[in-house]
């Protein structure tokens, strides 16, 4: 099909599209064959997954696009297997020497600790590749969203003091419609399909705070696309950060750190540090250092906010000023209050069936 900018059409963008078709062909086909496969293991007594192969499969992604591989072929598999699901099936492949292995989000939300970190070897994803990184092994310790932590509550540890979440609005978290909160009773909300921990937050205070029923689908985190076919958008992360400080007319941003704040008094928390409890098992000395390590980084860079705000806004989305803005709201710690604000949400999440009536952090090193 092709595509007409103003009046005319691009040749090129008509080649785009056909290699995108050709894109989801393939896609298509390749779920087909992954679920036979699937099929096949479950059938002989096995596990929907296989982390050794989706571990060649990272690689292989990573070494032709770097950490947009790593993102890529986290959504590829997620497209193939669905999301890791609450089945124990990682058996993640344990290194047995050399440096662990760090994550941080490629959003803005992790600059302040990216920055810190200046050298020390890293790998970036979205929030959705990180958690399945972590959980298959292709990266030791890394930030996951809170609700991925307390899917996977008991494969992980949390790291003390270490979080990223806000006392109050976040920025980056959003809900945007066209009218009131009441006026969506009756009818759709799209989620962005990179938010776990935002999406449910936003069923959850439209449930038990606005009071309202309201049908959700999962869509490619695009507000124009989203807005079209629902009356509501969640939203994170650098895209929801770029809808709130230039807002569409005719749009109401509605922050979830605020609205959570307003309703329970208490900060929220969007994710943790976390490691898999296998490796804190093998390696405590490695996970302790490497602990310290993001520690520290995360006060450097704290103690260097216009420095990190300026490092980021090289990507040109967003201005120093804005970025100083955003960094300074973000809440990088995990005391009393976060872990109070983690536990309240826990519960509300398990009556929503998202997580389990169990789930809690636990943290390495048996404090907080
Ligand atoms: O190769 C397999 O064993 C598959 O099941 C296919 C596949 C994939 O889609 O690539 C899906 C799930 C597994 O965890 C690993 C890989």
């Amino acid at each position: 099909m092709a595509v007409r900018t103003g009046t005319h059409v691009t040749p090129a963008r008509s080649r785009i599209d056909d290699l995108d078709t050709k894109l989801i062909a393939l896609l298509h086909e390749r779920r087909r064959i992954s679920a036979g496969i699937q099929r096949d293991r479950l059938a002989n007594g096995g596990v929907r997954t296989d982390t050794a192969r989706e571990r060649e499969i990272f690689r292989r992604y990573r070494s032709e696009f770097g950490s947009a591989g790593t993102t890529l072929s986290s959504t590829v598999l997620e497209i193939c297997r669905g999301r890791l699901g609450a089945e124990r099936a990682h058996h993640a492949i344990e290194p047995e020497t050399g440096p662990l292995r760090l994550g941080t989000f490629s959003f803005a939300n992790c600059g302040t600790v990216r920055w810190g970190l200046a050298d020390v070897p890293t790998e970036t994803g979205t929030p959705a590749a990180m958690a399945a990184a972590l959980l298959v092994g292709e990266v030791d310790v890394a930030p996951i969203s809170l609700v991925e932590y307390l899917r996977h509550h008991d494969e992980l540890l949390a790291l003390p003091g270490l979080a990223i979440g806000s006392d109050g609005p976040v920025l980056s978290c959003q809900l945007f419609t066209r009218g009131p909160l009441e006026d969506l009773a009756g009818g759709r909300v799209a989620l962005g399909s990179t938010s776990r921990t935002a999406a449910l937050l936003a069923t959850v205070l439209l449930a038990e705070w606005a009071g309202v029923d309201v049908e959700y689908r999962v869509e490619p985190p695009v507000l124009a696309d989203m807005l079209r076919q629902a009356d509501g958008a969640v939203l994170i992360g650098d895209a929801a950060l770029a809808e709130t400080l230039h807002p569409r007319p005719g749009l109401r941003v509605h922050d979830l750190g605020a609205l959570w704040r307003d309703w329970t008094g208490l900060p929220m928390v969007f994710a943790v540090w976390a490691v898999r409890r296998s490796t804190a098992a093998r390696r405590p000395d490695d996970v302790r250092a490497a602990h310290a390590v993001l520690l520290e980084a995360a006060g450097r860079g704290a103690a260097n906010l216009a420095d990190v705000a300026e490092s980021l806004a090289h990507n040109g989305l967003f201005s120093g000023d804005e970025l100083t803005r955003y960094l300074g709201t973000l809440d990088h710690s995990l005391g009393e209050r976060q872990l109070a604000g983690i536990r309240h949400f826990a519960k509300l999440a398990a009556r929503h069936g998202d997580v389990a009536e169990d789930a809690d952090l636990t943290f390495f090193g048996g404090d907080a």
